[in-house]
Parts: structure tokens; C-alpha cells; sequence
């Protein structure tokens, strides 16, 4: 399967880009937390375990998993010009500066990592001083630096796989993220798009360097002609004008209508993806914070290729009633409890990932939505979630689809 199609939330998933949690997460500490927007340090081996039951379950449902590591490396394997472009780029945007700084990261990486597969994860691992075999004795800065501390920082949230880009229809978005620590987690989405044999030639709608940032947690393809997006935390009102005007006029997309939806700007509801996601063709999870007034921007192809924007003042069940052309039903999460709506919504009981119509992968702890869910009809895939919380993101946060079924 080459390319990428995803023209649903629902349609049924034949092929999702995953990662694997690694090394990086051995890089958190208790000062890097908040910046690095953890809220505790996961136990690395269990993450692993739970995420391994992941990929399996979503693997016995018919679902081809690849990594990203594993696509990056596949990029670079065999062209030695890409490999070393890919080095610089890496160093200096981990805020290497100096001709000094890169000649010992890139001449460590090359002689330690040789190995494709090994340099992409070093990467994603980050670098601290004493790994690196330099003269610390004559320059005041090195000599004032603690030896443990990183010169290039650890990327730990890599394994929400769903933002750093997102596919829209037969195109991919690459983004510019909100926060310094995840912008560099876009390198490996561009270097895959533009090289990688079975992504190359994938239209792209938004680039990395656009100075506008959105995420792919914000971004829901509710049918071929129609995708929501979250103005949020993450996303920009500014960057979902500038992705309309580029979709609308690209011949190759159908995407006619996209919704703004504009919710609160809190860690609690980052992304639109954690206040809802679509479940099956009439129903989706939600978040009771976003139930009451909403106001949600349409924006439309207009005349001499601008982009019409129409402001609708009205609530979230009457609006995706309208765009997707059938009565919905919205399942609250927390089933009508307050507090357990709060608790749940924190460790992501409202992100699930929709397997097929009706099918969703959803994490163990939230069982009063689980519970609700399961007696709604819907059917549960059930992973384990101890560790992989922690970092703020389920089961849609940890996956990035690239190929559905057209329903
Ligand atoms: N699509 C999502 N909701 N992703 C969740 C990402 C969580 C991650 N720790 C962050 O703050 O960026």
C-alpha cells in the first residue's frame, strides 16, 4: 500500500504510523517535565509492554502497523548525502549553533551510530555531555557545564504519532508545532514525505515552516468533503487559513467545507481530539465541557479563490448533525458524572481510535465511559494504560492513520 488515503475518522483502518516509546522517555526528569509536557516520567518497560499491546490489538484487526523509526531509517539507509543532510538539520535544530558543537555530534553519530535504524533513535534520545569523548578542560563553557546535562534534547512525545503531521484526504499536512520541544519531531515526518518510496509525491498542504502552528490532534476528517479543525492550544486560526486556501485549490482534494471549531485554551483540552472523536457513522465521544454554545467558523471556497468564512453560533449536536447528513448521537464521557467525566477526559477517555464503524480501541482505566460505551453497542478494544497516560494522549494521540477504507 503506497501513498495515503484517509477520508474518515471511521472508515475501516488498513494501515496506521505508530511509535514505538524508547530511550527518550529515560531522558525526563523531574525539571524537564513541563517543558518537555509530561506530567510524570513513565516507567519506559512498561510503556513498552502496553504499547506493544497496542500495535498487536490493532494488528489482529486487520491493520498494517509501521513505525516511524523504522521509515525514517528505511529513508536514509542507502543514500549517504540524505543521511548527512539529515544529521545537520537534526543538531542544529536541537540549538547547536557552532561549527564547533556540530563537527563532535556529527562525527559521534557517525562513528557510534552507523547503523540507520540506531541513529534514528539516538535522535529521538537525545545526547548529554559525558557521552561524548571531548577535552573538557579548556573552554570556560564546558567546564562550567554539568557532564550529565543534554546537548540535544530528548523528544518523548514522538509516540503521539497523530501530530506532528495528519492526513487529509489523499494529502498530508506537515506542521509547525506550538511548543519548541515538538517542533523538531517534524524533521522525520518531512524527510519521510519527501524521500520515502512508499510516501514520496503525497500533495502536502502545510509546511514545517509555515509560521502559524497546528497540530494533528486538532484535525478530524469528518467525510471527503468535510474537515474539522480545533482552534485550540495548539492550533492557530491563522494556520487553518492558510491550510484552506491550499486545499481549496488543489485540484486533487475534494474538501469543499471546513469547520473551526473554536474550544477553550487549556492543557485539559489541548486538542479537538480530546473533547471528541468520531465512533461510528452517527456517533461520537465527547467531552461534556464542550456541550452548551459553540461557535464554529465554516470556511468555504469563495470567489477568485478566497476563502469564505461564515461564523455559526449554535451547539456541537446540531452542527455535526448538519455536516455529516444524519441525526448523531453525542456518549459523554465520565456517562454523565461530573467528576468522573473530569478524571476520566485528563487520562483520555473521550481519544479513541475508531478501528471500523462501531469498533474503538480505548485505554482500561476509564471504565465508567468504557462501561457506557460498551452498553451504547459500541465495541471495545481494550489496552492497558498505566504508564503510556502519563504523557497526556490515548489511543488516537498514539496513532497516525494512513490508510482507510472509503466508507
Ligand atoms: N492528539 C493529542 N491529543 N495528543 C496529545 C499529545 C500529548 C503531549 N504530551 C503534548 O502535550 O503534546
Amino acid at each position: 500500500m503506497t501513498g495515503v488515503n484517509v477520508k474518515s475518522e471511521i472508515g475501516p483502518l488498513k494501515k496506521v504510523i505508530l511509535h514505538r516509546p524508547g530511550n527518550e522517555l529515560l531522558n525526563l526528569t523531574p525539571d524537564t517535565l513541563e517543558r518537555l509536557l509530561f506530567d510524570d516520567i513513565p516507567f519506559l518497560e512498561i510503556a513498552q509492554q502496553e504499547h506493544d499491546a497496542f500495535a498487536q490489538a490493532l494488528r489482529d484487526n486487520g491493520v498494517e502497523v509501521v513505525y516511524l523509526e523504522d521509515l525514517m531509517a528505511e529513508t536514509i539507509r542507502d543514500n549517504a548525502a540524505l543521511r548527512s543532510q539529515f544529521i545537520e538539520q537534526w543538531i542544529e535544530e536541537a540549538n547547536v549553533h557552532t561549527d564547533k558543537w556540530h563537527k563532535i555530534l556529527h562525527e559521534y553519530l557517525d562513528s557510534e551510530y552507523a547503523d540507520a535504524k540506531a541513529l534514528v533513535e539516538k535522535t529521538m534520545t537525545g545526547i548529554t555531555l559525558d557521552e561524548l569523548d571531548i577535552d573538557r578542560t579548556n573552554s570556560l563553557v564546558d567546564l562550567v557545564s554539568s557532564p550529565t546535562e543534554m546537548v540535544c534534547d530528548p523528544m518523548p512525545n514522538l509516540y503521539f504519532t497523530r501530530d506532528p503531521f495528519a492526513m487529509v484526504g489523499n494529502g498530508v499536512t506537515i506542521h509547525r508545532m506550538y511548543s519548541v520541544t515538538r517542533n523538531r519531531e517534524t524533521i522525520y515526518g518531512q524527510y519521510i514525505f519527501d524521500n520515502h518510496p512508499d510516501f514520496k509525491g503525497t500533495p502536502q498542504y502545510y509546511s514545517r515552516k509555515e509560521a502559524f502552528h497546528i497540530e494533528g490532534g486538532d484535525v478530524l476528517n469528518i467525510n471527503d468533503h468535510v474537515l474539522a479543525i480545533g482552534i485550540s492550544q495548539r492550533t492557530e486560526p491563522d494556520a487553518i487559513d492558510t491550510l484552506a486556501q491550499s486545499i481549496f485549490h488543489d485540484e486533487r482534494s475534494s474538501i469543499d467545507t471546513i469547520l473551526a471549531f473554536d474550544i477553550p485554551n487549556s492543557r485539559a483540552f489541548m486538542h479537538l481530539d480530546t473533547v471528541f472523536t468520531q465512533i461510528d457513522h452517527d456517533k461520537f465521544t465527547i467531552h461534556p465541557g464542550i456541550l452548551g454554545p459553540l461557535t464554529v467558523f465554516e470556511l468555504t471556497k469563495g470567489a477568485e479563490g478566497k476563502v469564505k468564512v461564515n461564523r455559526l453560533d449554535s451547539d456541537l449536536e446540531s452542527i455535526l448533525t448538519k455536516y455529516v447528513g444524519q441525526p448523531v448521537q453525542l456518549l459523554q464521557c465520565g456517562a454523565g458524572d461530573r467528576i468522573a467525566a473530569e478524571r476520566e477526559q485528563w487520562n483520555d477517555g473521550s481519544n479513541t481510535l475508531c478501528i471500523e464503524p462501531g469498533k474503538i480501541c480505548v485505554y482500561q482505566r476509564n471504565n465508567v465511559t468504557n462501561d457506557f460505551l460498551y452498553k451504547n453497542g459500541l465495541e471495545l478494544v481494550v489496552i492497558p494504560s498505566c504508564e503510556l497516560s502519563r504523557g497526556r494522549g490515548g489511543p488516537r494521540c498514539m496513532s497516525m492513520p494512513a490508510w482507510r477504507e472509503d466508507l
